[in-house]
């Protein structure tokens, strides 16, 4: 019978694919992990027949785990990595370059000389974002201006763009589906989120055709059926969000004033700001929580580039631990006379410094210091950077109060070490829900309540149940030394105002 619902989570560094059934819980799961590929200093890409290949394999590979057939499911959600954008033949469906990941700064260049044109204003009143390489526009810009005759093939109609949930639905649908969400439009850089459509003058500006674009729908809507070649049935496709978006309705955050942290590859936090669009004045990004019924709910985000990514860079590139569960662990055995701090800016750094220049420090190195006190450096990175969000969003929005709890998920959050620093540096509880894969139960929900069969946003917030919450217990005069001693590093850290190419 069709009853299941089976949420796409197509993330950074693997697909995951999860089945649901009528009471909301996890039946089974598939995942696979796919190749970075980091051709320049800065730069980094994924192989786009990666990702599908690895969206239909999770997919069957979480059916079969499930001993279902696609027959039984009754709806798909779709839930992406957001700002990766893949430019393709719409013809033959082959993309003409790799994905152009968020992390990739390439379009550092581009973005400073539209800020020196005097241009920020004008993105940043229509889109809410900053002039920054992390969005998708200068992504597309460099695409048409680099790949021989991308120029003039998208001049003619032949070439779609999309981020990742658009190229996986037009596959999906075998080519007849062209579409996205708010929410992944609100990333782009040329999508006017005060008038819910993509921004003639800001395509103008950055030179992209208006033909290579993709409908915009709400995130619960028709986005067309599977094609019957893929799963043997037609399946519909009733929910889609970028992944922290998503993760903000899994979260049940549906109350302006709720926030969630999502640590994954990097750390998003997200604050619920209703129907009113709030400007930051910290560099924050106003962006699109979700548009439900062509209502359109709006969020404050604070956007960290560097979480799990600083983990996987212990284990990966220093070595320094065999697995990232064992990065907590580690910690525990610091030494607690060194002071060390870890600025994670591997690709620079986003809210609310945006310096894409930026690059990874460490500072109070001894002679005593070893792969202990690194892991903590590493984990506690995560704590102050999300210390410097918080305190930006209250500062932008000042009914949020003081009293803030933090819904947290992602695969960060298994770290009970790295939980209780977090309330710690905070100064606030760390709620921990039963259900951590939320980004994935969000894109669910979209479907599951299109569909019918679960229950619209207070029903579905009724279910959201805490596995455990971390209070904070650190003395107020260690917490502000260790944060002044942060915010020193990463001034020490952040590049030139005027950096030289
Ligand atoms: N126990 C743990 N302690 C610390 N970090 C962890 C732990 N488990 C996973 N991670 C980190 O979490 C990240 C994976 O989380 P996930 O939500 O799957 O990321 P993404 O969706 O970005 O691919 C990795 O970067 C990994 O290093
Ligand atoms: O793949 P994740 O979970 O690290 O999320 C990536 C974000 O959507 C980038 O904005």
């Amino acid at each position: 019978m069709k009853k299941h619902i089976l949420a796409i989570d197509q993330g950074t560094t693997s697909s995951r694919a999860i089945v649901f059934d009528t009471k909301m819980d996890i039946v089974a799961a598939g995942q696979k992990e796919f190749e970075q590929h980091y051709p320049q200093s800065g730069w980094v890409e994924h192989d786009p027949e990666d990702i599908w290949g690895t969206v239909v394999w999770s997919v069957n590979e979480a059916l079969n785990t499930a001993r279902l057939k696609a027959d039984d499911v009754a709806a798909i959600g779709i839930t992406n990595q957001r700002e990766t954008v893949v430019i393709w033949d719409r013809a033959s469906g082959k993309p003409i370059y790799n994905a152009i990941v968020w992390q990739d700064r390439r379009g550092a260049s581009l973005c400073r000389t539209l800020r020196e044109e005097g241009f920020e204003p004008a993105f940043s009143q229509k889109t809410g974002l900053l002039l920054d390489p992390y969005f998708s526009g200068t992504k597309i810009a460099w695409l048409l201006d680099n790949v021989p005759g991308a120029r003039e093939r998208a001049e003619r109609g032949e070439l779609a763009a999309g981020t990742i949930d658009t190229f996986l639905i037009w596959r999906l649908t075998a080519g007849k589906v062209h579409a996205t969400d708010a929410t992944n439009a609100s990333r782009t850089l040329i999508y006017n989120i005060v008038e819910n459509r993509w921004d003639k003058e800001l395509l103008d500006i950055l030179g992209i055709p208006a033909s290579l674009l993709p409908q915009v729908h709400d995130c619960a809507a028709d986005y067309g059926l599977t094609d019957k070649s893929l799963f043997g049935v037609e399946i519909p496709i009733l929910g889609v969000a970028g992944d922290q978006q998503a993760a903000t309705i899994g979260q049940a955050c549906f109350e302006p004033g709720m926030i969630k942290s999502t640590y994954g590859t990097g750390c998003f936090a997200v604050l619920n700001t209703g129907k009113e669009i709030v400007r930051s004045e910290n560099r924050l990004l106003t962006t699109i929580a979700y548009r439900l019924d062509g209502e359109t709910t709006y969020a404050l985000e604070g956007s960290i580039f560097i979480a799990g990514a600083a983990v996987q860079w212990l284990r990966d590139g220093a070595r320094m631990i065999s697995k990232a569960a064992d990065a907590g662990e580690l910690a525990e055995q610091a030494d607690p006379t060194q002071t060390i701090y870890f600025v994670p800016a591997f690709v620079g750094l986003g809210a609310p410094h945006w310096d894409a220049d930026a690059r990874g420090a460490i500072y109070g190195l001894t002679r005593n210091t070893g792969p202990a006190e690194f892991a903590r450096a590493t984990l506690e990175s995560v704590a102050f950077q999300t210390r410097d969000l918080l305190d930006a969003m209250h500062k932008d929005w000042k009914s949020s109060g003081t009293n803030t709890v933090l819904r947290v998920d992602g695969g960060m959050v298994a770290s009970d070490w790295t939980m209780q620093r977090l309330a710690d540096i905070l100064d606030a509880p760390v709620d921990r829900p039963r259900i951590l894969e939320t980004t994935a139960l969000g894109a669910a929900w979209l479907a599951g309540s299109r569909s019918g069969l679960w229950p619209r946003e207070k029903g579905f917030a009724d279910s959201w149940a805490l596995e455990r919450r971390f209070q904070p217990i650190m003395e107020n005069g260690v917490r502000l030394k260790a944060i002044n001693g942060w915010r020193d590093a990463v001034k020490r850290t952040l590049s030139d105002p005027v950096p030289q190419d």
